[in-house]
């Protein structure tokens, strides 16, 4: 039984998996399917499994919002392969593992093309689910602490089932990502799936696009640009900001453990939007301007992980504080828009 009270356990076996896994003649015994691996985390999560010898990884990706870029130092490595595929088609390739993230996250991006975020969220996940099934990989799906929309309970523990407009601007998103979860726990129950539910909190770092309009983002960037930094109404509402690296180690730790999830990865420091300006304020330009401005529809007033189940589980908690990760995303945004540090 889950926190719940629901029971998630499955009677069927999973499907066996391609024999060439455990085969003692094939060189890197581990194939990964990155989906989303051109995007910010994704790339990050590509750097990561690159490391290791055994494994082969290959990111689809539509470059919807991800870039070439992201993984160009992998291009043409021998066990890389980068595809252009959109995953609200069917996919027929043999692998291992699924790490799936292909989706718009950036709230402009995904209500730019509502019914294409809804797709992408249910019939990409439904298509990665048929090729887990097909080639008996396990898949992890990164889900959002939007699953819990604006909560009213604080801090989010998994068990809390979320508070969600299901016709508001935001729903494409939050709703999709919920369906998404229904999905992989029907498929773990009904077909034997070996699914890892992560649910990811705000995060940042190197590479984010700079005009992606997430408010880490959106702060370095105008700060270093000296121009306002847009907080909006009412300032002080809450979000808690993991750095990259840490992600990607709890996504890596999460897909090779036990446990189904879902697991909140998130950092527990919590922050007003009004602190985070005047913390990039402090850091990174004291000269700039803050300024108030209108809001979106549906914002979640406040947002903080319990990460006590990643703890247990997982043995994971974050290691880099807000104070330290806003100077390393720094070097990388000045270097992309042509401001170089003053001495
Ligand atoms: N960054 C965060 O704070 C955060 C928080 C919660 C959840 N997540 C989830 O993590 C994942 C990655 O987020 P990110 O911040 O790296 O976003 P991102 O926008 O940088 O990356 C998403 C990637 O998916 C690709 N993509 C989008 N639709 C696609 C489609 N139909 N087919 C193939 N590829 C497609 C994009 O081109 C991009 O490369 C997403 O699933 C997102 O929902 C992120
Ligand atoms: O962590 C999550 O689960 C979700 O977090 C973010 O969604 P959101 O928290 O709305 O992210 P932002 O757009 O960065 O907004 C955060 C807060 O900053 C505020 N904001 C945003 C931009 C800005 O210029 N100024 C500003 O004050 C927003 O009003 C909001 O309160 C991500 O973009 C989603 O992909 C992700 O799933």
């Amino acid at each position: 039984m889950s926190a719940n009270g629901t029971d998630n356990s499955t009677s069927k076996k999973p499907p066996s998996p391609s024999p060439l896994r455990f085969s003692k003649f094939f060189q890197s015994n581990m194939r990964i399917l990155v989906t989303g691996g051109a995007g910010f985390i994704g790339s990050h999560l590509v750097d990561k499994l690159m490391e290791n010898e055994k494994n082969e990884v290959i990111v689809v990706d539509n470059y919807f919002t991800g870039t070439k870029d992201n993984l160009k130092k992998w291009i043409g490595h021998p066990r890389f392969e980068l595809i252009r595929h959109d995953v609200t088609e069917p996919l027929l390739i043999e692998v291992d593992q699924i790490y799936h993230l292909a989706c718009p996250a950036s709230p402009i991006f995904y209500k730019y093309n509502p019914v294409k975020t809804i797709k992408t969220n249910v019939i990409g996940t439904l298509n990665m689910l048929g090729l887990a099934k097909r080639v008996g990989a396990r898949i992890l799906l990164t889900s959002t602490s939007e699953v819990y929309g604006d909560p009213l309970e604080h801090p989010q523990t998994e068990s809390y089932w979320g508070n969600v407009n299901p016709i508001g601007v935001r729903s494409c998103y939050d709703e999709g990502k919920r369906v998404a979860e229904t999905l992989m726990f029907d498929y773990h129950r009904q077909h034997g799936i070996e699914i890892r539910i992560a649910r990811i909190f705000n995060t940042y770092g190197p590479r984010m696009n700079i005009d992606d309009g997430r408010v880490v983002s959106n702060f370095i960037a105008q700060a270093l640009r000296n121009e306002p930094l847009t907080v909006q109404l009412p300032g002080t509402q809450t979000r808690s900001f993991c750095y990259v690296s840490d992600m990607v180690d709890g996504l890596i730790r999460l897909m090779e453990g036990e446990n189904t999830g879902p697991i909140n990865i998130g950092n527990p420091g919590e922050f007003t939007m009004l602190e985070l300006a005047e913390s990039v304020k402090e850091l990174i330009n004291p000269e700039v301007k803050i300024s108030m401005v209108e809001n979106t529809p549906d914002d979640p007033r406040q947002r903080k992980p319990d990460i006590t189940k990643a703890k247990e589980v997982l043995g994971w908690e974050p290691k880099v504080k807000l104070r330290d990760g806003l100077p390393l995303m720094e070097g990388d945004f000045r270097q992309r828009l042509g401001v170089p540090k003053k001495n």
